[in-house]
């Protein structure tokens, strides 16, 4: 990601949050400007707080926000929210009895760029009828108005908490498609948490691994999944040690005589030391999001009883 200001949509800089059972950062963290970025991680990471806080809607105890080139807090937020579109992860209560034109009509009001024509569109798209109060909508019917009515003012930036959950596989194909479409604009941004692997895979171009209030890493998605690979191994003489020795090593496995199995964060480093080390590569797997997940959370969980052993030894 760089680092200029103005290539970052959303700017974390020394978030911290402590609540009685649960702390959040510190999160230093780039929303790059122009692409998809998904937060991926176990519940309760944090990841809903962190869209919270874009919002004000939670403010961090250390720490700011700076979304769209404004600090969020720091005076009139409302031009700046006006440029954003939000789908939180749970439908408002007090939007239980309002239809959803009405809320569109509210809308229109609060949006300078509402585009009730682009509102009928997605509506359309997804096979919805607004004249029916929220509350009354099945679970998926209300996310597909929630969704339309946050992208039809054309945000610059887009927050979606979970934004398919409840949706059938047609919905989520023609939210999909409309998604690709809202970015053909060129400079729009979207951040989103999701915990479909198909939707983070379709979506988005970085990926962000949260957990227990923490940034695990930040990946570019085609490198993420070109690098993360389950090698299984075989050489003459070859031994536990040496095959841990195999670049970005995260897991070596026997599985019988001079055979292994080894997962690898530096497919092509491994690949290259395979062939100076005269290894056999008997074959290679790459690995799955969530696959990749529980392997950062395993060296997460290495890396911090490591420290808190070192502290205690102090
Ligand atoms: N182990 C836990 N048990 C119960 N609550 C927890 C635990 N860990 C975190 N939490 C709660 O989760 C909150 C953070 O939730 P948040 O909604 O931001 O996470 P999330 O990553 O969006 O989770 P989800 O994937 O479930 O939507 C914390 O304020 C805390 O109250």
């Amino acid at each position: 990601m760089s680092d200029g200001q103005a290539d970052q949509a959303i700017q974390f800089k020394g978030i911290e949050q402590r609540k009685p059972n649960f702390k959040l950062g510190p999160i230093t963290l780039d929303i790059p400007k122009g692409f998809i970025t998904a937060i991926v991680g176990p519940n309760g990471s944090g990841k809903s707080t962190l869209f919270r806080m874009v919002l004000d809607l939670e403010k961090p105890q250390e720490g700011t926000v700076h979304v769209l080139d404004h600090r969020i807090g720091s005076g009139d937020d409302a031009p700046v929210k006006q440029r954003i579109g939000y789908l939180p992860e749970e439908s408002l209560l007090h939007d239980d009895k309002i239809k959803a034109f009405e809320k569109a009509r509210f809308n229109s009001y609060w949006y300078r760029n509402w585009d009730v024509n682009r509102y009928q569109e997605l509506l359309l798209g997804l096979q919805v009828n607004d004249n029916l109060p929220l509350g009354k909508m099945s679970k998926g019917m209300r996310r597909k108005c929630e969704f339309a009515l946050a992208l039809a003012h054309a945000p610059d930036l887009l927050l979606l908490d979970e934004p398919s959950s409840g949706l059938d596989p047609l919905a989520w194909k023609a939210m999909i498609e409309m998604l690709h479409r809202y970015m053909e604009h060129g400079d729009r941004t979207i951040l989103m948490t999701s915990h479909i692997v198909e939707e983070v895979k379709r979506l988005a171009d970085y990926i962000v691994f949260m957990a227990q209030g923490r940034v695990l890493g930040v990946y570019e998605k085609d490198e993420l999944f070109s690098s993360w690979f389950t090698f299984f191994i075989s050489g003459e003489g070859l031994s536990a040690q040496t095959a841990s020795t195999m670049p970005g090593q995260c897991g070596v496995e026997s599985i019988g005589g001079h055979s292994f199995r080894i997962t690898t964060s530096k497919a092509l480093q491994a690949d290259q030391w395979c062939v100076a080390e005269g290894i056999t590569i008997i074959s290679k797997q790459a690995l799955e999001l969530d696959e990749i997940m529980s392997t950062l959370l395993q060296q997460d969980g290495i890396s911090k009883r490591v420290h808190e052993a070192r502290g205690n030894s102090r």
